[in-house]
């Protein structure tokens, strides 16, 4: 067990109500007692404003933390670089350096000053935009479907009705080799992401049925059953499937996934279908109380396919999996009714990555399987580079910065599709953060802003209306051309659906916008969404596999696509050296200030934006007055009060942002081991961290003590296998109520 497992064990989650903490502001506890005692008196009113200036520029809450890292200052101080102290409910948000403060202040801590020194001066995998690039994953030139064995009339289909003219690598290397075997073989599929490896199985599974020449209709029997780890996946292939077959009335698919009702699943099936998709428990509880469809698999069934074979047994499914895989092979197979179909079940597993969780299905499944692969990381046969189209970004943030760094990064990508003149185009925008409530507290912050906006779905879209000036770039007096979105596994089944079959619809709501989707790792496998221009990693992936599926998301079938991937200063930095391998094209390493902060926050004008200014109140002045070159920070800082005020002010925000706040750090934990040497909680500064959410100091509810902190008591000993046993509870709970299978 780790170090961080025993602070982990610490935390509590039982915040008080929002509202509380300016009571708790008051009281003092935590890091050295000299350290609380100047505080103490500084609250009193007794310490000099010499004294006052030398603390300046610290972060108050900070000296609680034990290690203060933040000795080198990496931004040079401005008029708002020094800590600002603010009442709650203030009017003036103005510095108040070297006045007394009233015994209800808080104190807010400037972005940027007492930020970690960031180590990475150079880029050591450049992108060479000189060099022309051939997108990896798009489709051959010269290739035929026909020639690879592609039934006629899916071949005319997919020309016609699905705009698909020439197959892909994998298409190529897939469809010939799946429809020669008689059974002989199971197969691994492995392919980078976006280079169409859905249609690598169902191709040559559908001609195969076709090619026969016999007559089979709804009630011939499933020829195929295919799994997928989520709902959205397998409904995304289902959809795949029935556009594929909708060229052959007499062939029907068939959805079973959780959260749906089970009874019309159970009417379905008794009526009959070709192709059963679905998720894995959904598919085990009907093999074993739906009689219908043992009936159903017992003449026809040939393929079982393991889509992101790797992600199901590595989300702790192999025993779901091997009790599916068990029942069907008990079902005996009967050759003379389709005698051109294999002899035997022929397995298949699906994914751009090869985790353990492929070895696991050696003893499962694929016993003896024949790797189809391309896209591989050199020295490796069984590991995918990203795209070679993708362009990768890479920007290290210090803690406190995150989120106004996120913000000016969306109004950045917002300011150049706008300027494009896009009336008639849609571009869509995935963030990537660790858990639920971190999309929670994302989405309200960038959607809730002052009430200009208006629920489209329920409440997981959002469009941003007149008047919201949420980033820098809207100036009030326009539409803010913006949708947001949240997705993950805590939301209904009904809401991810909702919300992932309106981001990826083009229509009159989403023609000429931007829509920015806040997601958990949910959305990173295999979802094929429309015109997605960038996915921004804000939380890195907890593992590099992760990583190359969320990147995935985009620059697929040959298209453009950005991603950009946040670091913190420090360890994380080394992270860059583990992952050069899987970016052979190399990338772009931006400053986060000069290259994101600066474009988004110079010539603009952002004011004070909370329910609590006075109509005389004006917007705060940088010392440097009309020095252009210092208002760009000024800007970000009054960005970031406001976000502070209305975390202060809002109840509903600041509990997401707690909830957010720990829920990060709980998940920050979770980094597989071999990763904890980038990212380790131990790490982190949990007062810096604390700002990224909104919040002025880390949450005293949290509770959380390190195990070497002094002044905490202890819990009382647990003994080693207990302490295992709860851990693993805790993390399969985590993943049963993030993913929601
Ligand atoms: N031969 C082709 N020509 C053009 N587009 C194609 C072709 N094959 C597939 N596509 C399109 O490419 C996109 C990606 O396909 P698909 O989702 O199967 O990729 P994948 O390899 O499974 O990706 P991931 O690993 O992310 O799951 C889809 O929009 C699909 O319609």
């Amino acid at each position: 067990m780790s170090d961080d497992d025993s602070m982990l064990l610490n935390f509590s989650t039982n915040y008080d109500a929002p509202g509380d903490s300016f009571k708790q502001a008051t009281k003092v506890t935590g890091g050295r007692w000299k350290d609380r005692r100047r505080m103490k008196m500084k609250l009193d009113g007794k310490l000099g404003s010499r004294k006052r200036r030398a603390d300046a520029g610290g972060d108050q809450t900070m000296k609680s933390e034990k290690e203060d890292r933040s000795s080198k200052k990496t931004h040079r101080d401005n008029a708002n670089g020094s800590a600002v102290q603010e009442r709650p409910n203030a009017i003036k948000g103005q510095n108040t350096q070297g006045r007394m403060l009233p015994a209800d202040s808080q104190f807010v801590s400037s972005l940027f000053t007492s930020n970690r020194e960031i180590t990475t001066a150079v880029n050591t995998n450049i992108h060479d935009e000189s060099v022309a690039i051939n997108p990896s994953n798009a489709p051959l030139k010269s290739d035929l479907f026909a020639s690879l064995g592609v039934s006629d009339v899916l071949v005319s289909h997919l020309e016609q009705k699905m705009r698909i003219q020439k197959p892909t690598s994998i298409q190529k290397q897939a469809i010939p080799q799946i429809m020669a075997n008689a059974g002989k073989n199971d197969f691994f599929i492995h392919a980078q992401t976006g280079s169409g490896k859905t249609l690598s199985y169902l191709l040559p599974i559908i001609s195969t049925v076709l090619n026969m020449e016999t007559h089979v209709d709804r009630s011939s029997g499933a020829f195929a059953l295919i799994v997928a780890p989520t709902r959205e996946l397998a409904s995304q292939i289902y959809q795949v499937c029935s556009t594929l077959i909708s060229c052959c009335h007499y062939l029907v698919p068939c959805l079973l996934i959780g959260g749906e009702r089970k009874k019309s699943e159970k009417a379905r099936l008794r009526k009959g279908c070709n192709f059963i998709i679905g998720t894995p428990g959904r598919i085990l509880d009907h093999l074993q109380n739906t009689k219908v469809i043992k009936e159903q698999l017992s003449q026809s069934l040939r393929y079982i396919v393991l889509d992101e074979g790797d992600k199901l047994m590595e989300l702790g499914f192999d025993e779901t999996i091997s009790n599916i895989i068990n029942i069907v092979h008990d079902i005996p197979i009967n050759s003379e009714k389709f005698p051109k179909l294999p002899h035997k079940l022929v397995h298949m597993l699906c994914s751009a990555t090869l985790t353990d969780g492929v070895n696991k299905l050696r003893n499962v499944a694929l016993k003896d399987y024949k790797l189809i692969s391309n896209g591989t990381k050199k020295d490796s046969d069984a590991v995918t580079v990203a795209p070679d189209q993708l362009l990768q970004r890479i920007t290290i943030v210090p803690p406190k910065l995150r989120l106004v760094t996120l913000a000016a990064t969306l109004n950045n990508i917002t300011k150049d599709f706008v300027a494009s003149d896009p009336q008639s185009k849609t571009l869509r925008t995935i963030v990537f953060v660790s858990c639920s409530d971190s999309v929670e507290f994302h989405y309200d912050a960038f959607s809730g802003s002052d009430g200009h906006h208006k629920n489209l779905t329920g409440d997981s879209v959002r469009l941003l209306t007149k008047g919201n000036t949420m980033f820098p770039c809207f100036s009030g007096s326009e539409d803010p051309n913006m949708v947001i979105y949240k997705l993950h596994g805590s939301l209904s089944q009904q809401a991810r659906t909702s919300t992932l079959q309106h981001f990826a619809r083009d229509n009159e709501t989403t023609k000429g916008k931007h829509l920015i989707m806040f997601c958990t790792d949910v959305a990173s496998r295999g979802l094929d969404l429309p015109q997605v221009g960038s996915v921004i990693e804000l939380d890195p992936p907890f593992a590099v596999e992760d990583h190359l599926h969320r990147v995935g998301r985009t620059a697929r079938a040959g298209e453009k696509g950005e991603s950009l991937l946040f670091l913190l200063p420090g360890e994380e930095e080394k992270y860059m050296d583990y992952i050069q391998p899987y970016h052979p094209m190399g990338w772009e390493l931006l400053q986060f200030d000069k290259e994101i902060l600066m474009p988004a926050f110079k010539d603009v004008n952002v004011n004070r934006n909370d329910k609590f200014i006075r109509k005389d109140d004006k917007p705060s002045k940088n010392k440097d007055g009309d020095d252009k070159e210092y208002e760009w920070d000024t800007n970000a800082t009054t960005w970031h009060l406001n976000i502070e005020r209305r975390v202060v002010g809002d109840s509903t925000l600041k509990n997401l942002a707690v909830k957010g706040f720990i829920s990060h750090v709980r998940a920050y934990a979770t980094h597989i081991s071999q990763e904890k040497k980038f990212f380790n909680v131990k790490f982190l500064h949990l007062g810096h961290l604390a700002k990224s959410f909104g919040l002025r100091e880390r949450p005293k509810a949290m509770g959380l003590q390190s195990s070497k902190d002094g002044n905490s008591e202890k819990p009382a000993k647990e003994n080693s296998k207990n302490k295992m046993f709860r851990m693993a509870r805790m993390a399969e709970k985590q993943i049963a109520s993030e993913f929601n299978y």
